[in-house]
């Protein structure tokens, strides 16, 4: 990894700015995806730098585009600068999604920052079983690229009022007729296991749209032991809910649930990672090391 400076949790820690924010254990609490704990330590000694990193980005971002527009003697609206967040299933990209979410609208509350997954640009599971791509799911070929290209196109091109599709992990398929809106944000985090991929053919990936972006990484098998225990929580949740795509499994032997579970990362989640996702990460801007307990142990910064 010659192209990226590395830091260790003490080293990345000591580059943290001054104007440090304040989150209680309660906002984090919120931030959380199922249960889990966040350490505040964490903000304070990874996200406190890496939010102060970021404003340095969009603010460069900023200063170039006001120069080149003053240049060519245009007028035109800000675009909004785009972070995109990738890694495994379950490798925690929504959590640092969020986190980083709170911390930037904290730390700069007037800026306008939006936050959605790439999970809704997935086919649904009707038009994937026509496609025969249901154990594809979360593969290249599983998600409407060409929809997300354009979507990005759009935000970058200024336009009032995007929508997109919504995917519910619980139903386990897009929400029929919800969708989320994209507003002229000031900065778009853009989170999901695609968004470092190449396209198959010459048309726009998402990655040629971001201003920066970040790869979560760990070792194969504590990924695996999160997406268990996420498995478990949110069957637990759901035991209640009849409509809901983990009630049958929750209410029935729960050695079939866990070994439907543990048969998915093999056959498909871990199949994808090591395929279409981990290739991804020396494309990334900055990576994100975890070890045990979704603790960060080494961050690296692409130089080149
Ligand atoms: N920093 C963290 N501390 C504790 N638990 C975490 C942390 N990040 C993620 N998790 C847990 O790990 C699991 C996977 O995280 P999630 O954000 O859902 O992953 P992804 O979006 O990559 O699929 C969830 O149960 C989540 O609560
Ligand atoms: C929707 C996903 C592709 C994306 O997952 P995420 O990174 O949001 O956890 C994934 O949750 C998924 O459905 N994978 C297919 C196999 C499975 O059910 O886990």
């Amino acid at each position: 990894m010659k192209n990226y400076l590395s830091f260790n949790r003490n080293e990345w820690a000591a580059l943290a700015p001054a104007n440090r924010v304040q989150v209680s254990k309660e906002e984090l609490a919120k931030v959380k995806s199922l249960g889990d704990v966040i350490d505040l330590t964490d903000v304070h000694e990874i996200y406190t730098t890496l939010v102060g990193y970021l404003h340095l980005m969009f603010e460069n971002k900023r200063h170039a585009q006001a120069d080149s527009m003053r240049f060519l003697h245009k007028t035109t609206k800000t675009a909004p600068f785009i972070i995109g967040i990738s890694g495994s299933v379950a490798v925690g990209k929504s959590t640092t999604a969020r986190l980083l979410q709170l911390l930037l609208s904290r730390t700069y509350p007037d800026l306008k920052i939006h936050l959605m997954t790439t999970d809704g640009f997935l086919y649904n599971n009707a038009e994937l079983a026509q496609r025969n791509l249901m154990p594809r799911k979360g593969f290249p070929e599983s998600y409407n690229m060409q929809l997300l290209s354009d979507f990005l196109s759009d935000v970058l091109a200024g336009k009032e009022d995007i929508v997109y599709p919504l995917y519910s992990q619980e139903l386990s398929d897009i929400v029929p007729g919800k969708y989320g809106h994209v507003k002229r944000p000031d900065i778009l985090i853009m989170e999901g296991i695609n968004t470092l991929q190449l396209p198959e053919s010459g048309q726009m990936v998402t990655s040629d749209f971001f201003d920066f972006s970040i790869y979560i990484d760990a070792k194969e098998d504590l990924i695996e032991s999160w997406y268990m225990q996420r498995f478990t929580k949110i069957m637990e949740m759901n035991k209640n809910k009849p409509d809901n795509f983990y009630y049958e499994l929750a209410n029935g032997p729960r050695t079939a649930a866990l070994q439907l579970a543990e048969e998915t990362w093999q056959m498909v989640n871990l199949v994808n990672l090591r395929e279409y996702i981990a290739p991804t990460k020396t494309r990334a801007s900055l990576i994100l090391h975890k070890t045990t307990g979704h603790v960060i142990d080494r961050i690296l910064l692409r130089r080149f």
